[in-house]
């Protein structure tokens, strides 16, 4: 990778750096710009048809050592024996894992299958194994891919068409995003987290607020984040409409990288983190557009329709006068006017996904959960992010924390989430989850999801019903 010429002195954004130094080839009248990809990540969803397309035009994979596959959304994440066959939902989940599984083999691509203790859902093991890095370009045909900007990466979604052509050539035709800066001044309350504070992002930028823009996250309250938080709420971007979300690189996250598999080592490791150290806005460095926040004003957050956008604190109340989306949001969620949000029941937890099914969401939810029980008649399943979670989570006992208490605890997997893979609600079912999108039908025909931190989704779980995890951590805190 290129460094930035020092002659070239006008102020840059963090986007700017990232994207300059990538640029095969400028944005002209008549075509998109060229951009090289240093890493590509695939699923078993977005991938067949790409290597399909390949084959049928007599092309290999250009740097098979730039790919790496995993398997997550079909997957079942019921447990099975040591060596057993998973039991897919349907023939379509078989096919597509299968095909995955062939296709990594007969291009030399590295892929965390059944039996690598590297799998899990495509976001959470990117960062977890050090293949994302700060200043990479990293695309995968999954909009969630915007989770690895929290690293300074330049990281987005792309199509199953285009999956085919970085197969093929290892760079991207792209036409350059605009910038946007979300400035989040303050420190966030005692429990208040990454998960409440994108969601308040993102209800104040609206679902298309962010569209053909690249955030940068910045300010007191992103500085202070944990790097799980920084994923959380850069895996959220695509919701405000945004291409990417990124946040500088910085000791936080030079700490977090450090001996991971795939991150630079010894000396190689030192000149990397020189290097990363650039990337950061200049001081006086332009966007297209800037938001500002104060951190310290937010609630834990809950959503009461079916867009991400439409989130309250949680103490708050549903709309009182809704009109057009926003009351066929309610009619959809079951929920009247006005009502308050807190005390709506529910009949089901999930807690899981590429946004928060990391270790420090499973010890977010298990700190209030532990020594307490799930409301008889309300499901909870946990769904750790990865093999490597589910190692740790197990190590420290917290599967033992939600067993007790009544929760079902899964194999690794997008699960819920998507319910690509068999689980799923059922109609008229009301699920506080942790994943990231509630649209209709998300969760299963008919199921109504209000998406929640993991504080907020255990709280609810003892609850049955939608409940402030505050409450709960201030009184384990005064035991
Ligand atoms: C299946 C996949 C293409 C999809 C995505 O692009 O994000 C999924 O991961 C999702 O979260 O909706
Ligand atoms: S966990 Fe959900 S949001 Fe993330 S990649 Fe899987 S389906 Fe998409």
């Amino acid at each position: 990778m290129k460094t930035p010429s020092p002659s070239d002195a006008s102020p840059k954004t963090l986007f700017e750096k990232v994207w300059e130094t990538h640029q095969i080839q400028a944005e002209t009248d008549a075509a998109p710009a060229l951009v090289y990809i240093d890493l590509h990540l695939i699923h078993e969803v977005t991938s067949p048809q790409a290597f399909t397309a390949l084959e049928q035009r007599g092309l290999t994979v250009r740097r098979p050592d730039r790919v790496f596959g995993t398997l997550d959304h079909s997957t079942p994440t019921t447990p099975r024996a040591p060596g057993s066959k998973p039991i897919y939902i349907n023939a379509a989940a078989k096919k597509q894992v299968e095909t995955l599984e062939d296709n990594c083999r007969r291009h030399g691509i590295r892929l965390a299958g059944w039996d690598s203790p590297d799998r899990g859902i495509v976001h959470v093991i990117g960062p977890e194994l050090g293949l994302t890095q700060p200043g990479m370009t990293i695309v995968c045909g999954d909009s969630h891919t915007s989770t690895h900007g929290a690293f300074g990466a330049l990281a987005f979604g792309i199509g199953t068409t285009e999956v085919g052509h970085v197969l093929a050539t290892q760079a991207l035709l792209q036409s350059k995003p605009k910038t946007m800066r979300v400035t989040v001044d303050g420190r966030l309350p005692h429990g208040v987290g990454g998960k409440d504070l994108i969601l308040a992002i993102i209800a104040e930028l609206g679902a298309g607020g962010a569209s053909g823009h690249v955030i940068e996250y910045a300010g007191e309250a992103i500085e202070a984040l944990s790097m799980e938080e920084r994923m959380t709420v850069c895996n959220m971007s695509i919701e405000a409409g945004a291409r990417a979300g990124m946040i500088a690189p910085d000791a936080t996250t030079f700490a977090w990288l450090e001996g991971r598999k795939y991150a630079p080592k010894g000396a190689a490791w030192e000149a990397a983190k020189q290097r990363w150290s650039q990337l950061k806005s200049d001081a006086d460095a332009q966007f297209d557009a800037e938001v500002r926040l104060d951190g310290s004003k937010l609630a834990p957050m809950v959503t009461w329709g079916d867009s991400p956008d439409m989130a309250a604190p949680i103490d708050a109340s549903v709309p009182r006068a809704p009109e057009g989306p926003a009351a066929e949001a309610l009619a959809y969620m079951g929920f009247k006017a006005g009502e308050a949000l807190m005390g709506e029941t529910i009949d089901a937890v999930f807690i899981g996904s590429c946004t928060n099914a990391r270790l420090s969401d499973l010890r977010e939810a298990a700190a209030v959960i532990a020594g307490r029980h799930v409301k008889p008649g309300v499901r909870m399943l946990v769904v750790p992010g990865s093999e490597a979670v589910k190692r740790q989570a197990e190590a420290e006992g917290l599967d033992a924390i939600f067993r007790t208490a009544g929760a079902d605890w899964r194999e690794p997997g997008c699960s819920m989430c998507i319910a690509m893979n068999g689980d799923s609600g059922l109609a008229g079912e009301r699920i506080v989850s942790t994943s990231n999108r509630n649209f209709a039908g998300r969760q299963g025909r008919g199921v109504r999801t209000v998406l929640a931190s993991p504080a907020t989704a255990a709280a609810s779980a003892i609850a049955g019903a939608i409940a402030d995890p505050r409450r709960i951590l201030e009184a384990s805190h005064a035991q």
